[in-house]
Order: structure tokens, then C-alpha cells, then sequence
């Protein structure tokens, strides 16, 4: 045992001292910063902040550079090759940048990526620590981060796609988001719009508030109405809006509440996460689902009923108290700004600790279309701000039930001869129909308990 230990201590001496001889001639300090950190081998924020801020000076001084289409799709964003060496400056001192590969692209094992293949190594002289380790690495960080946000792509992320995390590294999947959808496009009344807007934009630059009295930077909206009145196309309009990613998150696909708090810790800042239909995702009693309990009108009737043995295998475990824990728990404040919107067609039917203020901190109703509303779409679809025929809608519009859907699909130009004046026409028809229609119901001849749809 001492025989063995001895060897052994003689060689820990030498490679102690050698190192140290080594720092004393060479006297330069080096940071190494990995791509890939943590048990579920993430993407390191650090190295993401590094790897945009080198695009900047790579494009100017490195060799060899790597091309990748940019947020418009139409640019190339620039960055420095592997192995590829950028040198940069910071108020008067010089640092060296290199992108090296430590191991083979492939895991010798399996096909996989070798997560811990690429690092950033950052050198610079020892006189310059101070500088370097805090003023020099908190300006890269902060500069990198901010050219990251202009030059991404943004993204829809969904966890819906089955298995597919197994190779990816992740649970969401994710394809370039390029709805359309602006506030200007959305069919509302201009007050309430413009209150929403700055709701949103107030959250954004409210950093140092939220610090200030100790809550995590999120927002929760509930968006509630009937079907077609623009709830999806305001979370889109609300990305568009701020920048954001979207993550649309299917309840029914996670198999519990472990895996909805992995969800959670993998979203990035500065992301909108979406939960649509939560009155069909999940037993708000906090039991799993029951589809009995559903109502005949319910739109994801035929669908479930078709896949309920399948369901009864693989239903999610999600509960309400792991959803009230994904929205304020203490996971949630995990990685800066995130916006949470839930959507729904019955708002009545919600567990009130789940929209509480705090957890649903806005609920906008999305109803059916106002004139206000129709003027909107009048301007977006026929580019008309005024006409005759719009007295006449006026009155019918503030009659009937009409979803801000409908009226678009009536302004939308079927042919060339489709013209605006014939597209009102055809939107007043259908506006008569739908009054009628309403008339006929409510009469008691026709109704004579009385009862309303
Ligand atoms: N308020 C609105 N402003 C502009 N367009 C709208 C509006 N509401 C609906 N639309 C149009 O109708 C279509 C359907 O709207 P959307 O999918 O946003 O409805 P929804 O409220 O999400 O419905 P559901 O409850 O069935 O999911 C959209 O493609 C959009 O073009
Ligand atoms: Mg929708």
C-alpha cells in the first residue's frame, strides 16, 4: 500500500510544480466555455452569447467562416469556423477567441451527437484579469445576447411530435415561426387593443420592477370567447409583437407532472408558452380526464371518443396542482421573461385557481364582431375606411351573433369580379340570414319552453 502510494504522490509533486512552472513562463490565463452543459445536456446560454457576439468580428478577421440563413430568411448571419482563431479588443487590451472540438462529431457508441464536442477558449494576458473576467465577459454577454435576439429566427416550438427528444437533446420540437398575424390586422375595438398593447409592452420593459418587489418576470393572459372570434391569431399578433418565440404547449402529450416541469425548464427566455383549449386538456377537478363529462358541443368530442382506448393507455398524469405549479411555481422563474396564455371557448368552466390574478394576470374576452371590429377588417380585406353600405351593416352587425371569422371569410375576394361593394353585399345577406335565423329560434312557436341555445 505505501510501496504504491509513494510513485504516486512523486508524480502528483512534479505535475504540481511543472504546472506551475508552466504559469510562471507563460503568462497568459485562459477560459474555456462548452457547448453543451447539465444532465439534459442544454445548449449553454454562455456559449450561445459568445458564438453571436464572435458572428459580429468573426465576419471580419476569421479565415474560414460558417454561413446560416438569417431571421428573414433572406440574410446569411457569419461565424467563425471550428478551430477558426478571432482576435478582439477591449479598451486598449487584446484577447484571442478560439472555437476548438475536443473528441469526434459522433459518439463512438451510438449515432449521436457528441454533446461536449465544442468549446469557446478565450486567452489573455494575466495583467488584464480584473478587466477581462468581469467588465470584458459581462460586455460579451450582454452584446451577444442582444445581437442573438436580432439576428434569430423565431420559432414555434411544440411537444407534441412524439419520441423525437430522445435524438434531439429536447422535448420540443420546432419549425420557424412566420405567422402573419400583427395588432394592426387583428379586428378589435381600437381601445381595448391599444390597452393590450401596452399591457405587453409595459411587462417587457418592466425588468427592474419585477426584481425590485421580488417576483419572477411572467405574465399570464387568458384569452376567452367563442370559436373563431382571433384568440390564436392575437397569441401570433402578441409574438409578432414582442419578438418572442412561441411554445405551443399539448397538455394531453405529457405524460405527467415531472415531465411538464422538464417542458417548462427547456423554454427559453423572452417565449410565449401557449396552452389552447385548457378546459379540454385537463380535469380542472384535478383528477385525470374524464371525456364523460364533456358536453355534446364539445369540438374535441369525436376526436377523443375515436382514440379512447389509446387514451386510457397513454393518458397524460397531469394535474391541476402540477399546472398551478408550472405557472407560479418555483421552476417558473427559471430563465427570465416568459409570457404564459392559456385559451379558452368556456371561461366558465375553469377552476378559479387556475386564472387567479398572480397566475392569469389579464383575461381578455375575444367576442363576437362589433362594428368597430368590422371597420378592421373592412380596411384590412377591401382597403375601404368608408362607405354607403356601411350604415346598413352597422345596424345588422349590432343585431346578431357573428364571429369576427365569418365576417372576414365574407369580405374574402372569391374571384376577380368579387368586388368591395359586392363582397358587402354578400356580408349584409349573410348578416339578414344569421338575424332571421336568431328570430326564428327565440320565437315561442317555434320554442315554446323557451329554451336558448
Ligand atoms: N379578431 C379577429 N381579427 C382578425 N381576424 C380574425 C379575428 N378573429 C378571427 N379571425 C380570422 O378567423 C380565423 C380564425 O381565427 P382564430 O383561429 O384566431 O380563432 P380562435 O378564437 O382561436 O378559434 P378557436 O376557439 O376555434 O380556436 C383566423 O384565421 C383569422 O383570419
Ligand atoms: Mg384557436
Amino acid at each position: 500500500m505505501i510501496q504504491q502510494s509513494c510513485p504516486q504522490a512523486v508524480r502528483h509533486f512534479f505535475k504540481k510544480y511543472s504546472l506551475r512552472l508552466v504559469n510562471y513562463f507563460h503568462p497568459y490565463i485562459q477560459i474555456s466555455i462548452h457547448e453543451y452543459v447539465g444532465e439534459r445536456l442544454m445548449r449553454s446560454e454562455a456559449f450561445i452569447a459568445v458564438e453571436s457576439y464572435l458572428s459580429k468580428n468573426s465576419s471580419k478577421s476569421a479565415t474560414r467562416l460558417k454561413a446560416e440563413i438569417g431571421n428573414d430568411s433572406t440574410n446569411l448571419v457569419l461565424s467563425m469556423d471550428d478551430h477558426e482563431k478571432v482576435t478582439d479588443e477591449f479598451q486598449g487590451v487584446k484577447v484571442w477567441w478560439v472555437l476548438n472540438m475536443t473528441g469526434s462529431p459522433t459518439n463512438s457508441t451510438n449515432s449521436f451527437p457528441n454533446p461536449d464536442r465544442r468549446h469557446y477558449t478565450l486567452t489573455f494576458h494575466k495583467s488584464c484579469r480584473k478587466l477581462i473576467t468581469e467588465a470584458y465577459l459581462k460586455h460579451v454577454l450582454g452584446e451577444g445576447k442582444e445581437i442573438r435576439v436580432r439576428n434569430r429566427q423565431r420559432k414555434l416550438f411544440t411537444n407534441g411530435s412524439g419520441g423525437r427528444w430522445y435524438y434531439s437533446h429536447t422535448m420540443w420540437s420546432h419549425i420557424v415561426f412566420e405567422h402573419p398575424a400583427t395588432f394592426d390586422t387583428i379586428a378589435m375595438e381600437a381601445e381595448k387593443k391599444q390597452e393590450i398593447i401596452d399591457d405587453l409592452l409595459t411587462f417587457t420593459s418592466s425588468k427592474d420592477f419585477y426584481a425590485r418587489i421580488g417576483k419572477a418576470w411572467k405574465r399570464g393572459y387568458l384569452l376567452y370567447g367563442p370559436p373563431g372570434t382571433g384568440k390564436s391569431t392575437m397569441i401570433a399578433a402578441m409574438a409578432n409583437l414582442l419578438n418572442y418565440d412561441v411554445y405551443d404547449l399539448e397538455l394531453t402529450a405529457v405524460k405527467d407532472n415531472t415531465q411538464l416541469r422538464t417542458l417548462l425548464i427547456e423554454t427559453t427566455s423572452k417565449s410565449i408558452i401557449v396552452i389552447e383549449d385548457i378546459d379540454c386538456s385537463l380535469d380542472l377537478t384535478g383528477q385525470r380526464k374524464k371525456k364523460e363529462e364533456k358536453s355534446t358541443d364539445d369540438k374535441e368530442k369525436p376526436l377523443k371518443e375515436s382514440s379512447k382506448k389509446e387514451d386510457e393507455e397513454a393518458s397524460s398524469k397531469v394535474t391541476l396542482s402540477g399546472l398551478l405549479n408550472f405557472i407560479d411555481g418555483i421552476w417558473s422563474a427559471c430563465g427570465g421573461e416568459r409570457i404564459i396564455v392559456f385559451t379558452t371557448n368556456y371561461v366558465e368552466k375553469l377552476d378559479p385557481a387556475l386564472i387567479r390574478t398572480g397566475r392569469m394576470d389579464k383575461h381578455i374576452e375575444l367576442s363576437y364582431c362589433s362594428f368597430e371590429a368590422f371597420k378592421v377588417l373592412a380596411k384590412n380585406y377591401l382597403n375601404l375606411e368608408a362607405h354607403l353600405l356601411f350604415d346598413q351593416i352597422k345596424e345588422l352587425i349590432g343585431d346578431v351573433k357573428i364571429t369576427p371569422a365569418d365576417v372576414a371569410e365574407n369580405l374574402m375576394p372569391k374571384s376577380p369580379k368579387d368586388d368591395p361593394e359586392k363582397l358587402l353585399c354578400k356580408l349584409i345577406q349573410t348578416l339578414e340570414g344569421v338575424k332571421s335565423a336568431a328570430i326564428v329560434r327565440e320565437s315561442p312557436e317555434v320554442n315554446p319552453a323557451g329554451l336558448t341555445n
